[in-house]
């Protein structure tokens, strides 16, 4: 069957579009709407006409007809002849107001908005379902891959009990930048905001908020339940030194930031979901170990599939653009048809197991008086809280000694237990590095 042959009678012809931003993302999907107009009114079974673009600055040239630019996006929304909203402006506020009104007007909304959806995907999901629309949002979790339809179509089967990978194309390229040519962590950063990775508040990737926000989607759609960013235990990258990039070399490891979403069992016996953002050693042998740059890669463990990965670009313009459309194709594929994407799924319902419960590894890296004794003292005080010892290397200094150690996996709250500890005890004289270890079995 050729696509488009099989419309419906009475079915559209054309579909309006309104895109909301035309900033990295924003720019690249106006590009795509009208080089591929053609292909795209064949696939769809109706032809994508562009009615506006919501800009900040009317003045600025953008290379389109500045007819179709206002910088009312709350009256582009509203319009009659606009059936899906594409929203890329990024930010709770409009964006939260503007998509509920497009959904309660019965328009489809396409989102690359992780940090809304993290929050409120609750009331515009209910939204999307009372106006038997659609509200997609593909590009929200790491860029251009397929992972959020895969999570909720193909696997929609099997039961997933792991998602974890790399979800941040910025931190992942300055970490890269810092461990492949030695960058400087501030210049990393900047080009990152250059090429159009970074958020406009960088400190949303930096500081692990933007993977956060992707970890609570990703726990939400893959278990079943409801998980917000609050419920997202998270550290950044900030505080990684070239010091830790160096030291992880020396046990055949790098640093990434990763976001991990699992199901744990607890104590009671009970199922519950850890999710988490930390910046954390893997093995160089470690599949994530080789992804470099603003590329992603998420690894899903499901029952019956087994290990899935998917890889690509995380970031940037025209790779968020791709999934946008792809979004977009399915939302005016539904109005031409009269069909509809995936409802949300909730019914499972796991509580979020508190970090301290979880267990994990830390690389621990300290400075302690060079004195004889001193290795067996601090042993000593991880044999105290119940955790064991996987490696130590010790690095000579004048008259202070850097002590590396790795622990086996324990309970997260004993581990930072311990790091109190040692902060306190008179022969350490600083704790300068607690890092996680992921990746390995031990
Ligand atoms: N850049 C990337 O690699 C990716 C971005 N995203 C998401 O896509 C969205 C857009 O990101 P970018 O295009 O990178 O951001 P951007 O900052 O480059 O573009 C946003 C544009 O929206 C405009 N804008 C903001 N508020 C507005 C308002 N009230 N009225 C009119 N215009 C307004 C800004 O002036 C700007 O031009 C964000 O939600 C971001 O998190 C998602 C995946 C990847
Ligand atoms: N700032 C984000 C953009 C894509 O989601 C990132 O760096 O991954
Ligand atoms: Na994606």
């Amino acid at each position: 069957m050729t696509e488009g042959t099989a419309q419906r009678t009475g079915a559209p012809t054309e579909l309006g579009v309104a895109v909301l931003g035309m900033g990295n993302v924003g720019a690249e999907v106006v590009r795509i709407i009208t080089e591929n107009a053609e292909d795209l009114r064949a696939r769809i079974g109706a032809s994508l006409v562009l009615r506006g673009v919501a800009v900040r600055d009317l003045e600025r040239g953008r290379g389109i007809d500045r007819a179709l630019l206002t910088d009312d996006p709350a009256a582009l929304v509203r319009r009659d002849d606009v059936d899906i909203v594409i929203e890329v402006l990024g930010g709770i506020e409009p964006p939260r107001e503007l998509i509920r009104t497009a959904l309660q007007q019965g328009k489809s909304v396409v989102t690359a908005n992780k940090a809304l959806l993290a929050e409120y995907t609750g009331e515009l999901a209910t939204a999307a379902a009372e106006a038997n629309v659609d509200l997609y949002f593909e590009a929200a979790v790491a860029g251009a891959i397929p992972v959020v339809r895969p999570l909720m179509q193909s696997l929609a089967g099997d039961k997933v009990q792991r998602v974890a990978g790399i979800v941040n194309g910025t931190t992942n390229f300055i970490l890269s930048a810092m461990a492949e040519t030695g960058a400087d962590y501030d210049e990393a950063l900047a080009e990152a905001g250059r090429l159009g990775y970074a958020e406009a508040d960088p400190t949303a990737d930096v500081e692990g908020y933007d993977a956060a926000a992707k970890a609570a989607i990703l726990a939400s759609i893959a278990f079943h339940s409801r998980v917000t960013a609050a419920d997202v235990y998270r550290e950044g990258i900030s505080s990684v030194t070239a010091e830790d990039l160096a030291s992880a070399a020396k046990f055949d490891c790098t640093v990434k930031l990763l976001s991990i979403c699992e199901r744990v069992v607890g104590d009671d016996g009970r199922e519950r979901i850890s999710a988490r953002v930390y910046p954390a050693l893997i093995p160089l042998s470690h599949p994530l170990a080789t992804v470099s740059g603003a590329y992603n890669a998420v690894v899903v463990e499901a029952v019956d599939a087994g290990r899935l990965m998917f890889y690509g670009q995380g970031a940037g313009g025209a790779p968020t653009a791709s999934a946008v459309m792809g979004d977009v194709v399915m939302a005016a594929r539904n109005k031409v048809y009269s069909g509809r994407g995936p409802l949300e799924s909730t019914y499972a319902s796991l509580p979020v197991m508190p970090i301290a419960q979880v267990p994990t590894r830390y690389y621990v890296a300290m400075n302690v008086v060079d004195r004889p004794g001193v290795l067996e003292t601090i042993a000593g005080e991880f044999a105290k809280h119940g955790v064991s010892i996987a490696a130590v290397r010790q690095e000579g200094g004048a008259d202070a000694t850097r002590l590396i150690v790795i622990t086996h996996r324990a309970p997260d709250g004993a581990l930072a237990e311990t790091v109190s500890a040692l902060e306190n005890m008179e022969a350490v004289t600083a704790v300068s590095s607690v890092l996680r270890m992921e990746g390995t079995h031990e």
